[in-house]
């Protein structure tokens, strides 16, 4: 069952700014939940709250019953949360296979090598199967052998989420996945991602600048202003709200 992910009450400061003020929202089970903002709303801030980078100074973040707060990345892992990241911290040199294996190591490295282990040949043969099952479902099957430094901009994101996948997440959490993109591979992008949340049935929080990704995409969308939640709504809700318009249309417009 996929649990439901729920944000309470987090502040974050830093040093005398107040990064976020309060801010509470629950991802739905299944859900494709976008965070959205102007430009130093709080997005970035909370993703990392969520992903165990950043320790709130007040508030929880939880998954089903259990507390993700102030959890190391790696604990992270091993409780079924993935993360993509915004500049895809991958291994440009080496292949498609072998950066999406990273993942699958992230996944067992605190089973095996706690216990003194190391995966078999018949192991590793598994765990390479899979990682490129998640290459054929994310349409970069044919390129597993492939060095990333060698791929579109558009294929090396999607290797980047492969990564994420690999950990077999019930939550995926996407910063910024569209970032760098033109319209048309943006496009496509958001067609995977609705992908990976009909087929795979997971649950997913999208950090996104680009508001027609979003809006085309999100069951939900969660936005932030000045570090605080100013809507959280359905896309066509939270798109008429007057709050958004001036806090963000009104900046995008401008
Ligand atoms: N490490 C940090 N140290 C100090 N201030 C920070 C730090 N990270 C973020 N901030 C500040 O916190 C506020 C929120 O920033 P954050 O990056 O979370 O916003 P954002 O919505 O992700 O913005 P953007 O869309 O520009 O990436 C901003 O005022 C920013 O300057």
């Amino acid at each position: 069952m996929i649990p439901e992910l729920r944000v309470e009450g987090v502040m974050l400061r830093f040093g005398g700014l107040t990064a976020l003020d309060d801010v509470s929202f629950t991802v739905r089970p299944g859900a494709l939940h976008a965070l959205i903002g102007p430009n130093g709303a709080g997005k970035s801030s909370c993703f990392n709250v969520i992903s165990g980078l950043y320790r709130p100074s007040a508030g929880h973040v939880l998954l089903g019953d259990t507390e993700l707060t102030g959890l190391r990345p790696h604990r992270l892992v091993r409780l079924g949360v993935g993360r993509s990241f915004q500049n895809a911290a991958l291994s440009m040199h080496s292949t498609v296979l072998d950066n999406v294996m990273l993942g699958r190591h992230a996944l067992t490295r605190g089973g095996f090598i706690a216990a003194g282990l190391r995966l078999t040949v018949r192991g590793q043969r598994k765990h390479a199967r899979r990682a490129e099952e998640i290459c054929e479902f994310l349409g970069i099957g044919r390129l597993v052998h492939t060095p990333v430094s060698a791929l579109p901009f558009g294929d090396v994101k999607r290797v980047d989420i492969a990564r994420a996948l690999a950990v077999e997440p019930v939550l995926l959490l996407l910063d910024e996945p569209a970032a760098g993109m033109n319209a048309a591979e943006t496009a496509e992008l958001a067609g995977t991602i609705r992908e990976v949340r009909d087929e795979l049935g997971i649950s997913i929080l999208l950090v996104e600048h680009d508001m027609n990704l979003v809006m085309g995409i999100a069951d939900r969308v969660t936005v932030l202003d000045f570090g605080r939640l100013i809507a959280d709504g359905a896309p066509g809700e939270v798109q008429s709200d007057p709050e958004v318009i001036r806090a963000y249309l009104g900046t995008e417009a401008a």
